[in-house]
């Protein structure tokens, strides 16, 4: 075994993991050996794609104040540790992550049912870089789950980075109860392509696949109703056939979404009326009712 971040030279087996005090946590992560954070919470979602920039934030928002404005006790664990964006997209990147007793962290609630920890709340100039190897992230995710007053929670989504590094393998292996993870995609080639890998990223740790969601899927032209497939509409539905895993349905393209984002309040909370916003809202609500049920399933 190296003393590097490589996960290809530990297979888990070696003397060194047996006594389990020769790995640093990132081998201890790719031999599968860490073990299982202790939180009360009764499903995990979790959001990735093999690809950035495809909506992930946007779909973990939308899906936690959808859960939440149900009426389920709900956190947001924000894993993309390099680039945390959750902050921003709920209006709350100027807060802080305290403790009371310098051991526990309490979340930033958004409402009496929706917490958020991110590392923004950390950073003391939102611009700055993290420069963390995969030790460092690890340690970070296993105490967003672990040393976060996060209570009895329904629900907790994690918002994860693109790809299937360090920060997906982290949590895949530390949290409890994962109900399983929603991939959102693109529907360009290049896209589905890389959601294939997270399918297969997923499948191979043995956790369910809740399934594929096609965002930025055409747009609907406020002005005539005409639907202009600027990505193209369907590569979703078809990787999802595919792969045999579900399909949870499209997210049009929106400037609606785009603002929502910026200005920090979720889509869902916009109902503005427009027919465009009416197809938008219609699209949200049967992928979010398609979540719950491949949960329940
Ligand atoms: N359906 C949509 N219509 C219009 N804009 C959208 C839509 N979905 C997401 N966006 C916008 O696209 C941008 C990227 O979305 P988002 O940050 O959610 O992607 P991401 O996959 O989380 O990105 P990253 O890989 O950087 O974490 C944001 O500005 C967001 O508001």
């Amino acid at each position: 075994m190296t003393d590097n971040n490589s996960n290809s030279e530990c297979d888990g087996n070696c003397k060194g993991c047996a006594s389990a005090t020769s790995c640093n946590d990132s081998q201890k992560a790719a031999s599968g050996m860490q073990q299982k954070v202790e939180m009360n919470v009764k499903n995990v979602i979790l959001v990735l794609s093999g690809k950035g920039g495809v909506g992930k934030s946007t779909v973990a928002v939308n899906l936690a104040m959808a859960l939440s404005n149900k009426g389920y006790k709900t956190g947001i664990a924000d894993a993309d540790i390099h680039g945390p964006n959750i902050p921003k997209m709920l209006g709350i990147e100027d807060e802080k992550l305290n403790s009371y007793d310098g051991k526990h962290i309490e979340p930033v609630m958004l409402t009496g049912k929706l917490g958020v920890v991110s590392m923004a709340f950390l950073l003391p100039d939102k611009s700055s870089p993290i420069i963390w190897r995969g030790s460092m992230k690890n340690t970070a995710i296993r105490q967003f789950l672990e040393d976060v007053n996060w209570g009895d929670l329904d629900y907790l989504v994690v918002d994860l980075p693109p790809g299937t590094g360090d920060e997906a393998l982290s949590i895949a292996q530390l949290a409890p109860n994962i109900a399983g993870a929603v991939i959102v995609t693109t529907p360009q080639e290049v896209a589905i392509l890389d959601s294939t890998k997270s399918v297969k990223f997923i499948e191979k740790l043995g956790l369910k696949v809740l399934g594929i969601i096609e965002n930025m899927s055409g747009l609907i032209c406020p002005h005539c109703g005409d639907t202009i497939d600027i990505f193209g509409i369907g590569g979703g539905k078809k990787a999802a056939d595919e792969l045999s895993v579900p399909y949870l349905g499209r997210i049009p393209i929106d400037p609606d979404m785009r603002k929502a984002g910026d200005e920090g309040k979720p889509f869902i909370m916009r109902r503005d009326g427009t027919e465009q916003n009416k197809e938008t809202w219609k699209h949200v609500d049967e992928v979010m009712e398609n979540i719950l049920l491949q949960i329940n399933n």
